[in-house]
C-alpha cells in the first residue's frame, strides 16, 4: 500500500497481500472539455461477439497512441465502491502524522508506505544489483497497514479494491492485445503476478498563492513508469475540480483532464510503450491548481484534493522485449528486453529519497 502526501502518499504494496462508441449509459461527459482525450465505453469489452469486442480494443488502443490516455467508462468498478475508498483513504490520512510516519516508505524493493510532502522526486544513489540482490534474499514482502483500532476495515476493504482494480487492468490489457491484433489472452501469463501499487494520494489544502506562483505544482510534470495508470479524481465537490492536467503531444500545451462521474482515466506509462516499441504514448501530466473562478477566493484557499491511481506492472519476472506487430521493416526494435523489476526499481531509485 502506498500513501503520499503532496501530497501524501500510501501505496499498499499488496502483492497478494495485498464498445460501444460513445452511448454511456453511466457516464456523462455533459459539457465538460476533455482536451481530446477520447471517451471510451468498456461496456462491450466482454461481449459473447468478437467483432464488438475488436471494436472495443481498438478504440482503447487508438486512445493509447494518440493521447496515451482515454476516460473508460462502464469499467466494472461501482461509483460506490469508488467513493468508499475516497472516504477511507481520507480517514486514513486524518490519523496523526507519527501514525502515518510510522508507516514510513523505505527502499525501492518494496516501494511501499507513508511518503510524506517533499520526498518524492528526489534521486538516492542506492545501488541497483544491490537491490536486486536484497530483494531475491527477502523471500516475503514486508506489509504494511496501520493499525486495525486506527482505521477499521480499512485494510480488507483496500484488498479487495487492489483485487478489483486488477480484474479492471487485465481487461485492459486484454483490450491492449487484441487491439494490437494479437489473441486477447496474450500477455495473460506476463501480467498474473498483481505485481502492482495502489497509492492513494491527498493534496493538503494550500493558499492559492502558493500554488499559482511559477513552478509550483501539487504534482510536477512526470510520465508514469510502469504499464497502465488507473487514476480516480476526487469529484467536483463544494466548487472544486480536479487540476489533473495532460500535455497534448503536438502542441505540447497542457490541458486540464477534469474528473467526469462513472469514469476511470487510464494512461499508458513508460514500460508500455517501451514494450510497444513507443507505438504507444507515455504523456506528461501534472497536478495543478484547479481553475481559479473555483476557488474560494474569499479565503484564498485551494481545498484539499484526493485521488487515487492503481498503478499496474506486469510480473516482476516478466522479460519485455518488444511486442509482435510494433516493430518490422522500416520499424526497428528500439530497446533491449529488460525484466520488469529491473526497469521498475531502476526508476524508483531516482524518485525517492
Ligand atoms: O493526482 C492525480 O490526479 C495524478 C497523480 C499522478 O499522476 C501520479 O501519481 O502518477
Ligand atoms: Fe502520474
Amino acid at each position: 500500500m502506498f500513501f503520499c502526501a503532496r501530497v501524501t502518499t500510501f501505496r499498499a504494496f499488496a502483492r497478494r497481500l495485498s464498445v460501444a462508441s460513445r452511448s454511456l449509459a453511466t457516464m456523462s461527459a455533459g459539457n465538460v472539455d476533455t482536451s481530446g482525450i477520447p471517451i471510451v465505453s468498456f461496456a462491450n469489452s466482454g461481449s459473447l461477439l468478437f467483432a464488438q469486442r475488436r471494436e472495443t480494443a481498438r478504440q482503447v488502443v487508438d486512445g493509447f497512441k494518440s493521447t496515451g490516455f482515454v476516460y473508460l467508462g462502464n469499467h466494472g468498478i461501482s461509483e460506490k465502491v469508488v467513493q468508499e475508498a475516497f472516504k477511507r483513504s481520507d480517514e486514513f490520512f486524518q490519523l496523526p502524522f507519527d501514525k502515518k510516519q510510522a508507516l514510513a516508505w523505505e527502499d525501492p524493493r518494496f516501494n511501499r508506505g507513508y511518503v510524506q510532502q517533499g520526498r518524492e522526486r528526489v534521486a538516492n544513489s542506492q545501488d541497483e544489483k544491490e537491490i536486486a540482490r536484497l530483494r531475491a534474499s527477502v523471500p516475503d514482502y514486508k506489509n504494511m497497514w496501520p493499525h486495525e483500532s486506527d482505521v477499521p476495515g480499512f485494510r480488507a476493504f483496500m484488498l479487495e479494491f487492489f483485487q478489483t482494480c486488477h480484474e479492471s487492468h487485465v481487461r485492459v490489457m486484454r483490450a491492449v492485445a487484441l487491439g494490437l491484433d494479437l489473441q486477447e489472452n496474450f500477455l495473460q501469463d506476463k501480467i498474473n503476478a498483481q505485481d502492482h501499487n495502489l497509492r492513494l494520494m491527498h493534496y493538503p489544502a494550500i493558499k492559492s498563492d502558493l500554488l499559482h506562483n511559477d513552478g509550483q505544482a501539487r504534482a510536477g510534470a512526470h510520465t508514469d513508469y510502469w504499464t497502465v495508470t488507473l487514476l480516480f479524481q476526487d469529484p467536483a465537490r463544494d466548487g472544486f475540480v480536479g487540476g489533473l492536467q495532460v500535455q497534448n503531444p503536438t502542441t505540447k500545451e497542457f490541458a486540464p483532464a477534469p474528473p467526469i462521474p462513472g469514469t476511470v482515466i487510464i494512461n499508458t506509462a513508460d514500460l508500455l510503450a517501451r514494450w510497444s516499441n513507443d507505438l504507444f504514448r507515455s504523456t506528461l501530466h501534472r497536478v495543478v491548481a484547479p481553475p481559479f473562478k473555483l476557488i474560494n477566493e474569499g479565503e484564498g484557499i485551494i481545498p484539499k484534493r484526493q485521488s487515487i491511481a492503481f498503478f499496474c506492472n506486469p510480473n516482476f519476472n516478466a522479460e519485455i522485449s518488444c511486442l509482435p506487430h510494433c516493430f518490422g521493416p522500416g520499424n526497428p526494435m528500439k530497446y533491449d528486453p529488460v525484466t520488469t523489476e529491473e526497469y521498475i526499481v531502476r526508476r524508483l531509485r531516482e524518485t525517492y529519497l
